[in-house]
């Protein structure tokens, strides 16, 4: 019978201890339908890479946002290198994480919780409470900026967690305020747009575990979706992230040290009205090596919503998009099954 002792009758476990117990095939409730399994058809286009060394030279600035201008209109999607975050801190974070999940399952039950409003949350597949077919995925997810806000409320075992984070999520945050002004200026608005929203926004880590898996080509690590936020700030280890191109054919991203991978979200879709789209992405797994990504989520501050800039909206680009912000994003996954509905169509005018 293809089910492990640990069955998802409403009990807890995570994709690590399906591994610790040895298990050499993965759990019916794993187990995709074929259309929606990876098919190991993909696709060797160059996906876009932004040398952010020279941002603030004032000729070789302009390349750069022509590069970010055509990644973010053709993929929503580019890998940056040179941003500036030491390969240390990158590397100390991955670490962290690391150990995090090899902890038994005891020392991080307290942080168990299918609430998608709490600040600090330990779990398995996307919610392993309602999910009908389960991701190979353990998640921590916990809120960074401001870090006083928040860091207490991480967790403290293993003992190196707090600090080797924080110096990451921060770095993440500065990150992002850059490329914030690197994206508005390739879309002709002002760098400054909303700069205190976003120096004062959301960030919202999801540090995701991705155990070994005995049969990679039965099931995902996260399905298919789109990021409900501004961007996304990707840091992994391994190769696996897959983004969905124009061609509506799947692309790994592939794995350059030192690169981070920026992606579009919902909210930076509604602020454009359209003219950058959110990127289609999903997870696979493979069967050698556990991988860790740690996404740095970044949208306005809980409280405030997002619309589409009044110098994108005119006659040849009409209003497409209604308001939306991070609280939106919660009600509406905590009524929804992300698989099957989109929040961003929930924020589009239909014309
Ligand atoms: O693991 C990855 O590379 C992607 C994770 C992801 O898409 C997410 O956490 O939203
Ligand atoms: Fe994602």
């Amino acid at each position: 019978m293809r089910e492990s002792s640990a069955s998802a009758n409403g009990s807890f476990t995570s994709a690590m201890t399906l591994i610790e117990e040895g298990l050499t095939y993965v759990p019916k409730r794993y187990v995709l339908p074929p259309s929606l399994r990876p098919d190991g058809t993909l696709c060797n286009t160059c996906l876009p890479i932004v040398d952010l060394s020279n941002r603030q030279h004032p000729l070789l600035r302009s390349q750069i946002i022509q590069d970010v201008h055509l990644a973010c209109k053709k993929f929503g999607f580019f890998q940056v290198v040179n941003h500036g975050i030491p390969l240390s801190v990158m590397d100390n974070a991955i670490h962290a994480a690391s150990e995090f999940f090899d902890l038994p399952t005891q020392d991080k039950r307290h942080l168990l919780t299918s609430n998608v409003c709490d600040p600090v949350r330990y779990g398995t597949s996307l919610n392993h409470v309602k999910d009908k077919v389960h991701f190979w995925r353990d998640f921590l997810k916990h809120y960074a900026n401001p870090t006083s806000t928040w860091i207490d409320l991480w967790p403290s075992n293993p003992k190196c967690y707090k600090k080797k984070m924080v110096n990451y999520t921060m770095a993440a945050q500065k990150l992002q305020e850059g490329l914030m002004e690197v994206i508005f200026e390739s879309l002709g608005l002002n760098t400054n747009y909303l700069h205190e929203d976003i120096a004062e926004g959301s960030q919202v880590m999801a540090v995701n575990c991705y155990p070994a898996c005995p049969e990679p080509d039965l099931t995902l690590g996260l399905p298919p979706h789109t990021d409900y936020g501004m961007i996304s700030i990707i840091l992994q280890n391994h190769q696996g992230l897959q983004i969905m191109g124009q061609d509506e054919k799947w692309h790994s991203v592939p794995l350059i040290e030192g690169a981070l991978t920026v992606l579009l979200g919902d909210h930076m879709e509604v602020l454009t009205n359209g003219i950058y789209k959110s990127v289609v992405h999903r997870a696979t797994v493979n069967s050698e090596k556990k991988r860790i990504s740690i996404v740095s989520l970044h949208s306005l501050t809980l409280g405030k919503k997002v619309r589409p800039a009044s110098a994108l909206v005119n006659e040849q680009n009409i209003l497409s998009y209604k308001e939306g912000g991070f609280s939106d994003f919660l009600d509406f996954i905590s009524g929804e099954d992300i698989v099957e509905a989109k929040y961003i169509d929930t924020l589009k005018i239909n014309t």
